[in-house]
């Protein structure tokens, strides 16, 4: 077991109605690190990346997030979490349609109730790591997908999250702009200390984490030892 680790599951489990998704997972992620989870398509990637932040709760196991027992938090101090300490990207970017692009960015730290004008600043500040400066007063819909998937990456960073999670950032976009969007994820998280857990079925999305994991039938294979290491 990795014992510095950030986040980790330990032998969780979780079924809808009769279909088991998780079979006793186990993975872990340290501070900063880029973990890429694989496996084939209804294998339990995305229940267990749900489990991990704390949007479902396992039917048994544990989830450990910075020595406190996340799964066992009340729906209150689970949302809490997510919303100070975990960032989201996924792959329809998920974008608010009727606010501006710089809107949505500041809406986390607004949620969150940051002052207007620093969060703005922020928001605006992210925009620009972004290079997404000129865009800020546009609606989502204007956006093309790669550009609606920055902005997102925006809105995941702005209240400097402990981890982001992502569900298949790239799976919406070409491979060139996929890259970009990846490039970017990765570059700034590593920037800001945050560490990645990202879903993903493109090996080369994959190619820029630190570690990849697979999942198969609801079990992450290898988890701690010999998932590949970069
Ligand atoms: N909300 C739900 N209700 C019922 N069954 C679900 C639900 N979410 C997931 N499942 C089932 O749980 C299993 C695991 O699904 P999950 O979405 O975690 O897999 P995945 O590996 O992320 O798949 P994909 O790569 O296709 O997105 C599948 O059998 C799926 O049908």
């Amino acid at each position: 077991m990795i014992v510095n680790a950030l986040l980790r599951a330990e032998g969780i489990s979780r079924s809808f109605g009769s279909t088991p998704a998780l079979r006793e997972a186990s993975l872990s992620v340290t501070a900063g690190e880029v973990l890429a989870i694989m496996g084939p398509s209804g294998s339990g990637k995305s229940t267990l990346l749900h489990c991990l932040a704390g949007i479902f709760t396992p039917d048994s196991g544990e989830v450990w997030f910075d020595g406190r027992r996340l799964d066992t938090l009340d729906d209150s101090r689970r949302s809490e979490l997510r919303r100070t300490a975990f960032g989201f990207v996924f792959q329809f970017g998920q974008l608010v349609p009727e606010l501006t692009v710089t809107d949505n960015v500041a809406l986390p730290l607004l949620l969150g109730r940051a002052r207007r004008k620093d969060a703005y600043e922020r928001a605006a500040s992210w925009l620009e790591r972004l290079e997404l400066a000129g865009l800020g007063g546009r609606r989502t819909a204007e956006l093309s997908g790669g550009q609606a998937q920055r902005v997102a990456i925006a809105r995941a960073l702005v209240t400097r999250p402990r981890v982001i999670f992502a569900d298949e950032p790239t799976g919406a976009l070409d491979s060139l702009t996929g890259e970009h969007v990846m490039d970017q994820l990765v570059g700034l998280a590593r920037e800001e200390g945050a560490a990645v857990i990202v879903v993903t079925h493109d090996a080369r999305v994959a190619a820029c984490a630190d570690r990849e994991v697979v999942v198969r039938d609801g079990k992450v294979t290898d988890p701690y030892a010999s998932g590949i290491v970069r």
